[in-house]
């Protein structure tokens, strides 16, 4: 510690010392009776997550979870003492980063001073030191504002930010840190992950190194969808005649003490983003325009989806130019972007506003048509690395040469991997919850001239009611919703038995979860071995990491 941090560490020490004092005054007023309410939260949804991530951090710096705790009932019944707890902190090392992409650190207790407060720093990176104000309190940590760092973290590089939106805005996290070295934080998340929710897997040394994170090649500029959205205020509240709301995405790093002008607190009012295509940030500010006219006839707030639709234009044929319908400009033109790619096509981009309007992507040769509100994939650069990676470890082409080979795709949304991955496959079945997605899944399938996939609507247990193809010439795809795969679900794969398995997850955690309990509580479990754990990024610039994890049938 330098001479000019210990001085800033005396007096925060000296302060926690006075507020100690100052809250034994206030023990002795009569309380209210508010009472904490805690919600459930889900283990492996990023709140769930935290609490593993505190536990781990207790654990590296010796401290008990008795030695952190928040008093609730006293924050919540005696303003006085919440103003002891909701105070500015000098010199505080960043010491982690969450799953979620906030700092995570450890400052003196407020009211305990033997104690400790783990405290969550949007923005702030492993290595920084950095003045934070703590402006909300939970049991196990109090939640804090970035004011500014006193010192950066080797990885930090704050003129690579592009977006005069960062730091206030919930999108990215990592805009100041190398693409590499974000490569690098999501490899840590998914071995965190694996730590946290398959840890009897590691005990027993059953899992792999988790390898090196596969890069997006569109660093910016790649994301195909998004979904700005605004409230409208309570009718009662009193309104400028000019008032309106602020359109955008969630705000962070910027709670209520700092108030703004219009809208919501809670939403940041965002002109264009730097990780959306060129479309869609045109789609954005025709959008923003009407918005400005319109907002007046939503009673309650509402999402506006920008979805990315990209046509192939044909030179010699006329009659191929699409049906263009999409967000328009001021004059009432529908906006168009065109570009050349690498193979010599020219490529039409419109931004789709309707979420059952048609629209068209190109994945590897294929082309994928589904309705604008319904899921599919949102980075459109990263997806050939990704179908052709999983179409080589379902190792198909390999398996007992000469025979069938079979491949299930649960959670098939409108099939893009049962399509990409059909060649050399004697039969593909799909499974999928949403019919309309099913029903783009067939369509895609023919119009692809692929003739050997078939598509189920239904749950993906539903796939074993009447499966009659052999397991052991079968591979199974997994890519559920974040909350990942029920126990249903999981036994019946482990009673059918496939040779391979691979678990695609845009959320890690529950995929841990979920490949620990099959190996380990399914019938067949055992049987399996995890072969490998890839990141993909889809998401540069954010915490998000997708992982692909293999499961190979070992006997
Ligand atoms: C992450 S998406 C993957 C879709 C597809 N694999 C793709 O990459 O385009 C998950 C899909 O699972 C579907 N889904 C959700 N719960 C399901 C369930 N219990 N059974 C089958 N499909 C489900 C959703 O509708 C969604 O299309």
């Amino acid at each position: 510690m330098t001479e000019e941090e210990g001085k800033k560490r005396t007096v925060e020490d000296a302060t926690t010392t006075v507020n100690v004092v100052q809250k034994k005054q206030h023990q002795n007023r009569k309380l209210k009776n508010k009472k904490y309410k805690s919600k459930p939260i889900d283990p492996t949804a990023p709140l769930g997550v935290l609490q593993y991530e505190i536990a781990n951090l207790l654990k590296e710096h010796d401290l008990t979870s008795a030695q952190t705790e928040n008093d609730l009932k006293l924050i919540l019944n005696d303003e006085s003492v919440a103003q002891i707890y909701h105070r500015t902190v000098t010199n505080v090392p960043i010491l982690q980063l969450s799953s979620n992409g906030d700092g995570l650190a450890l400052i003196g207790h407020p009211t305990n001073i033997e104690g400790k407060q783990v405290v969550v720093v949007p923005f702030g990176l492993p290595g920084d030191v950095v003045t934070i104000k703590v402006f909300k309190s939970h049991p196990t940590y109090v939640e804090s504002d970035l004011i500014s760092i006193e010192k950066p973290s080797n990885i930090r590089d704050d003129s690579r930010i592009s977006c005069r939106y960062f730091g206030s805005c919930s999108g990215c996290q990592y805009q100041a840190v190398a693409y590499l070295e974000q490569l690098e934080l999501k490899r840590q998340t998914i071995i965190n992950a694996y730590n946290y929710f398959a840890s009897q897997l590691k005990q027993q040394d059953k899992l792999p190194e988790v390898d090196k994170t596969q890069g997006s090649p569109l660093e910016l500029g790649y994301r195909t969808k998004l979904t700005p959205h605004f409230n409208v205020p309570n009718k009662n509240k009193e309104i400028e005649a000019d008032f309106v709301p602020a359109l955008g995405f969630g705000a962070k790093g910027r709670p209520t003490w700092r108030k703004t002008d219009g809208g919501s607190y809670s939403i940041l009012d965002i002109e264009e983003c730097n990780i959306g295509t060129q479309i869609i940030n045109i789609g954005m500010k025709n959008e923003r325009s009407r918005f400005k006219e319109e907002w007046k006839k939503y009673k309650n707030g509402a999402t506006i989806l920008l979805r990315e639709d990209t046509h192939v234009l044909s030179d010699d044929n006329d009659n191929d130019k699409p049906e263009i319908i999409g967000s328009k400009n001021a004059d009432g033109n529908v906006s168009l972007v065109e570009i050349e790619v690498d193979n010599g096509d020219k490529l039409l981009k419109t931004c789709v506003t309707e979420s059952r309007q048609i629209v068209k992507e190109y994945v590897n040769g294929y082309t994928f048509e589904f309705s604008a509100g319904e899921f599919f994939q949102n980075n459109n650069s990263i997806l050939p690395l990704v179908t052709n990676y999983v179409k080589e470890n379902l190792s198909l082409d390999g398996l007992n040469s000469g025979l069938e080979t079979y491949l299930v795709d649960a959670y098939c949304g409108s099939g893009l991997f049962s399509i990409t991955c059909s060649k050399n496959v004697s039969r593909v079945i799909g499974v999928e919850v949403s019919a309309d997605s099913v029903k783009f899944a067939e369509r895609n399938a023919a119009s692809n001239k692929i003739p050997n996939c078939k598509f189920i609507v239904g749950k993906a247990e539903k796939i074993f009611e009447d499966i009659d193809i052999p397991a052991s010439q079968t591979a199974v795809i997994l890519d559920p919703p974040r909350k990942g795969c029920d126990e249903v679900f999981l036994n019946q794969l482990a009673a059918f038995n496939p040779v391979k398995i691979v678990y695609i997850s845009c959320n890690v955690h529950s995929q841990a979860r979920d490949v620990e309990w099959f190996i380990n509580n399914t019938t067949n479990g055992s049987q399996y071995q995890v072969e490998s754990i890839k990141g993909f990024d889809f998401f540069p610039q954010t915490h998000h990491i997708e992982s692909v994890a293999v499961l190979k049938r070992a006997v």
